[in-house]
């Protein structure tokens, strides 16, 4: 397992190894002890699977407040998305900075969000499917978020946004 850092600090991109056969291929796409490596040490207590038809759909900017923060661990099975950070951590060098890229089922690629920043996605094909890893429950009441085209955060989504929930289109302003 390759873990890349992002321009943000405890951001990264993780890429499994990928063992590939006759038969087709086997990664391995967690492990307690390869994640040492980067300060993981929270349990997941929770996975999600999110499918999104159109492309140019954005979800986020999501996070949950204190003291509900969680880590999450974010992965392509389906399509292609453009899978985007942002820092919201007061103490940070790269505090309000985002960071973006693509995650697909051909790249395999894993983005790792530490508790204290935002996450969201741009679908850029039809059809796309994310699994999510959680280090926190699911809190309803702590649930937040940033306005994805927020211009103090400026993210430069891939395509014209579209599809957004109506709690994504109302979140504050910074
Ligand atoms: C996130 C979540 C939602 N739900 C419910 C609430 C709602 O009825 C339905 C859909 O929720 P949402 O509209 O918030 O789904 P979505 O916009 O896909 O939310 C997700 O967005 C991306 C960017 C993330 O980072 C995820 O952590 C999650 O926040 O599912 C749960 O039951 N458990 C959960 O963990």
């Amino acid at each position: 397992m390759i873990f890349t850092p992002t321009s943000l600090a405890g951001c990264f991109l993780v890429t499994p190894n990928v063992l590939g056969d006759h038969r087709g291929w086997f990664m391995r796409t967690y492990c307690k002890n390869s994640f040492a490596e980067i300060g993981h040490q929270k349990e997941w207590v929770q996975m999600n699977h999110s499918y999104t038809a159109q492309k140019g759909t954005v979800r986020g900017m999501h996070f949950q407040l204190p003291p509900h923060e969680e880590i999450k661990l974010v992965r392509c099975i389906a399509g292609t998305a453009y899978d985007v950070i942002v820092d919201l951590r007061k103490n940070s060098a790269t505090y309000l900075q985002w960071f973006g890229a693509e995650i697909s089922a051909r790249n395999r690629q894993m983005m790792y969000i530490p508790e204290g920043c935002a996450h969201g996605f741009q679908a850029l094909t039809d059809d796309v499917e994310l699994v999510y890893c959680h280090s926190g429950f699911y809190t309803p009441e702590a649930e937040s978020g940033l306005r994805y085209n927020d211009p103090k955060i400026n993210i430069q989504w891939p395509l014209e946004p579209v599809e957004l929930s109506v709690r994504d289109q109302q979140h504050p302003l910074l």
